[in-house]
């Protein structure tokens, strides 16, 4: 049984992303928040990304996903059977990582104009076809605490070119001015609860939280165990998933996130300069 429509299958090649609404439930996605605000070693572990005006995204990044409600929604049957149908190979699905972000009120920063394989290019990954990203939303993402937007189709596009913008690698900005002159740009409001699923080189964004709401949301990003990256220090990106039934979520026991292998900023290869940007 598919678990996409190939409606949405169209969708997501044509546009290079795709919204699920209620993907996860109600109670799920509480879980999955009351997790994320109780965890101490989720916090303990958060990273502060600067934008260019100083403002701050919060984010805890890991690798292998455990056994933790984080761990069993990114190894869900649900998830992964959706991603392989929009993977570009038969291989199996791989786990890249996982980032939980938190963009406050108030001081929420804003992410500039890029593409994921921007950043994964850095690791040497070969396929950008064969690496694809999931945003779950724990709160409600709008306009008005800084949702994703995306340019409709620029998945189409190529990697562009990448350069640093403050903390942040950001795309040839000649290129997504290019790009808006004949291409949408969609604000992707979406709810608690609800999903986005985008290509690798499909161009996003989002401004800065200047709202009284927290715009939370999970997003794991995915490889086919046929893409090999080349610079790449983890393990996770290529070992096949082992996927649990979608009751895990909410009924299997959460072990404590100790022993994920989070990221450290300074072994971030997207962070450093490689004389390869611009
Ligand atoms: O959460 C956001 O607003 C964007 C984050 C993002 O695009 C990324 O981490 O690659
Ligand atoms: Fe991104």
């Amino acid at each position: 049984m598919p678990n996409l429509s190939p409606k949405q299958v169209e969708d997501f090649h044509r546009d290079g992303f795709i919204v699920i609404k209620n993907f996860c439930s109600a109670a799920e996605t509480q879980k999955l928040l009351n997790t994320a605000i109780e965890d101490r070693n989720l916090i303990n572990n958060a990273l502060d990304l600067n934008d260019q005006t100083g403002k701050k995204t919060k984010l805890s990044l890991w690798f292998k996903p455990g056994k933790d409600v984080f761990g069993y929604l990114t190894r869900s049957k649900k998830v992964i059977e959706a991603v392989a149908e929009l993977l570009d190979s038969d291989a199996q699905v791989c786990h890249f990582h996982s980032k939980l972000m938190q963009k406050e009120p108030k001081v929420g920063g804003a992410w500039e104009w890029h593409q994921d394989y921007g950043y994964w290019y850095k690791n040497q990954f070969m396929f950008p076809d064969q690496l694809i990203s999931v945003m779950v939303a724990l709160t409600p993402a709008n306009k008005a605490n800084g949702c994703l937007q995306v340019i409709k189709g620029s998945h189409k596009l190529g990697r562009v070119n990448h350069g640093f913008a403050g903390e942040q690698v950001g795309a040839d900005i000649a290129m997504v001015e290019n790009a808006l002159k004949t291409m949408e740009l969609v604000y992707s409001e979406i709810e608690a609860g609800d999903a986005l699923i985008f290509h690798s080189n499909l161009l996003h964004r989002s401004e800065a939280n200047l709202s009284d709401h927290p715009r939370w949301s999970i997003i794991s990003c995915y490889s086919s165990q046929s893409n090999l990256a080349y610079n790449e220090t983890s393990t996770s990106w290529k070992t096949p998933v082992d996927v649990v039934p979608n009751e895990a979520i909410l009924n299997w026991e959460s072990a404590p996130t100790v022993d994920a292998d989070f990221l450290k900023k300074e072994n971030d290869p997207a962070l450093k300069a490689t004389g390869w940007e611009g």
